[in-house]
């Protein structure tokens, strides 16, 4: 499989984020989108998850379900939880799988690779910003999709939870998934950089 992007150009609020971006990553591989703020990470992913249109260039997803648009057969974590406050840890992933359609992965399995599994009935109001973030990590895991689109994974984990999340990460790669992720950490994990110029 192999997730390929050429010339692409994005522009916002009528300026200019970037252009003539290639990149490329085949199953395995995990890209590391670094660059200052406001440089254009968020929007790289955004423009590959579907949710924002390029201005110029094309996006294709080689070797991957010919019946299935490259948004189908991807994750896209955000910087914030996309999680319900007065639903349960359980409830949430719940909620996700049914959102995401295919086949469903067992929940506890999945909250017991992000260490949740102790937490299944409590509200997601209730959890801290690193339990909030392992959370929205099994739900990576709760519906299987072969290209992960991660924005500031890493934010808000304590050392255990980084250690958890780079498990995760190369079960994924080695199961043949590609991994495109925004940071200013390191991940941890060997990577191929791309580097995104302009100003704050
Ligand atoms: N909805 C929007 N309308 C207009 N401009 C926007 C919008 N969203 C983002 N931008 C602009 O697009 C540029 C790129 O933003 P983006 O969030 O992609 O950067 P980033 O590299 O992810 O930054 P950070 O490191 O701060 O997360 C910024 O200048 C930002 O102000």
């Amino acid at each position: 499989m192999r997730l390929s992007g050429r010339n692409l150009k994005c522009v916002r609020g009528g300026r200019e984020v970037f252009s003539g971006l290639d990149f490329s990553a085949s199953s395995g591989e995990i890209i590391a989108v670094t660059g200052p703020n406001g440089a254009g990470k968020t929007s790289l992913l955004r423009v590959i998850a579907g949710l924002l249109v390029p201005a110029e260039g094309t996006i294709a997803l080689v070797g991957g379900d010919a019946e299935l648009s490259l948004p189908e057969q991807a994750h896209y974590l955000g910087h914030r939880d996309a999680l319900k406050p007065a639903l349960s840890v359980l409830e949430n992933l719940a909620f996700w799988r049914e959102f995401l359609g295919g086949k469903p992965e067992d929940a506890k399995q999945c909250l017991a690779a992000v260490a949740l599994d102790h937490a299944t009935h409590l509200p997601a109001a209730y959890l801290s910003a690193g339990q909030r973030r392992r959370l929205s990590i099994a739900r990576l895991l709760s519906v299987r999709r072969p290209v992960w689109l991660l924005d500031e994974p890493t934010s808000a984990l304590d050392a255990a939870g980084q250690q958890l999340f780079v498990g995760v990460m190369r079960d994924h790669l080695a199961g043949g998934g590609i991994i495109i992720a925004a940071t200013h950490m390191p991940l941890g994990i060997e990577s191929r950089d791309l580097r995104m110029g302009g100003a704050a």
